[in-house]
């Protein structure tokens, strides 16, 4: 098995660098899914992953091993692109075993690989037909069953689901997530799509203009945000990030009106946050919202609903910056004044300046601990 790591990894284009200082590791046999918006480099680290892409500077390591200048040939690793690349004159079985044969693998390994592969994807019964004889769905499957007749210990996709609609998506990701369990490659998987990332992944490496965000599971990406970048694009919708917010003496506060926080907070922010500006972050489904007003809450009019079928998205405007809330039921009416509760286990503070979450007290951990059973 395969531990793949990038050691101060940079890729430029001439003059543009693309990225620098990219450092992390993918453990053996883990599924680490790349996300991050169009164009932040996600393609650019699996192809250099497969060695389709020159490193500029830096080192990328199969587990002791340099490979900076291993062929990708001989670097052992299968690839699934987005638009599968079958060849439309070969059946489906030739389609799956061609790459071996021209690699002359024995004719035994070739079915015995072979026979696993096809019950693993469910294409028994196409193997005679030919990519134009098949749905988008199949020909994903015999794409995947291609990659993974090879026999290798690290397994690259690029978007390969993008094509397909979302049931077949949710099928797709089963039958993957069936061969990782059969096979145990090192998988790295890249998409733009949080909840195929959120699914798939054992952990999520979230990229924005070439430099890495936040590399974690996908409960504390979601729970435990380490920058506002990662707090506002996980989520839908996403975390509130407050910027008429701040923090003063034991209260939030936001324009006229102060809530009080949880003593270990404010113990906690004393000691971390250094007397930092900070902004409050809070998701909009950890926002209580009453008609009534009860102690603690802040007091705003409700400008936009959105019904989402199973929840309701509030846009409350709170003195002029509006922050939403999700409720299971439809609690008020646009125009309504509300009166809004924090919970303070879900709550994120960022610092200002450097836009990095503070962290969480200890006690403020093992609340979320008891209720998610998250380990901080
Ligand atoms: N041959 C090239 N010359 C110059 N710049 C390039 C080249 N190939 C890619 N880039 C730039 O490198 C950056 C990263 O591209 P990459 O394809 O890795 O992004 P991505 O995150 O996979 O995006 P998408 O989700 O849109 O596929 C982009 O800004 C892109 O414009």
């Amino acid at each position: 098995m395969t531990t793949i790591t990038l050691d101060n990894l940079k890729k430029a284009y001439g003059e543009t660098v693309i990225m620098e200082d990219m450092n992390f590791t993918i453990n053996s046999g883990e599924r680490l899914v790349l996300l991050g918006p169009s164009g932040c480099g996600k393609s650019t680290i699996l192809r250099m992953i497969a060695g389709i892409e020159e490193i500029t500077s830096g080192e990328m390591r199969f587990n002791d091993a340099v490979i900076n200048d291993v062929t990708p040939g001989e670097r052992n690793v299968a690839m699934v692109f987005q638009n599968y690349a079958l060849y439309p004159h070969m059946t489906v079985e030739e389609n799956i075993t061609y790459g071996l044969r021209v690699n002359k693998v024995p004719e035994e390994r070739i079915r015995e690989r072979f026979e696993e592969v096809i019950d693993a994807l469910d294409l028994r019964k196409y193997l005679e037909r030919k990519p134009a004889e098949l749905s988008g769905g199949q020909r994903q499957r015999v794409a995947l069953a291609r990659a993974t007749v090879k026999d290798s210990s690290v397994f690259l996709l690029d978007e390969p689901l993008s094509n397909l609609d979302a049931q077949l998506r949710v099928s797709a990701r089963e039958s993957l997530t069936d061969i990782h369990e059969r096979y145990g490659q090192t998988i790295v998987y890249v998409t733009h799509d949080q909840t195929e990332a959120m699914t798939f992944g054992d952990r999520i490496a979230l990229l924005n203009f070439g430099e890495l965000q936040m590399i974690d599971t996908p409960e504390n990406i979601y729970h435990k945000p380490a920058n506002i970048f990662t707090a506002r694009f996980i989520g839908n919708p996403p975390m509130n990030v407050l910027e008429n917010s701040r923090y003063a003496e034991g209260q939030i506060i936001i324009g006229s009106q102060g809530v009080e926080i949880a003593p270990s907070w404010v113990d906690y922010i004393n000691t971390h946050a250094n007397g930092q500006a900070l902004y409050v972050g809070i998701r909009p489904e950890n926002i209580g919202v009453s008609l009534t007003d009860t102690q603690n809450t802040l007091r705003g009019v409700v400008r936009n609903i959105e019904n989402q079928g199973s929840n309701y998205a509030n846009y409350i405007d709170l003195e002029g910056e509006i922050i939403c809330a999700v409720t299971d039921r439809r609690v008020a009416e646009v125009g309504d004044t509300v009166y809004l509760t924090l919970d303070n286990a879900r709550i994120s503070f960022f610092e200002q300046n450097s836009t990095n979450n503070i962290g969480y007290p200890v006690d403020i951990e093992a609340t979320i601990e008891k209720i998610t059973g998250i380990h901080a």
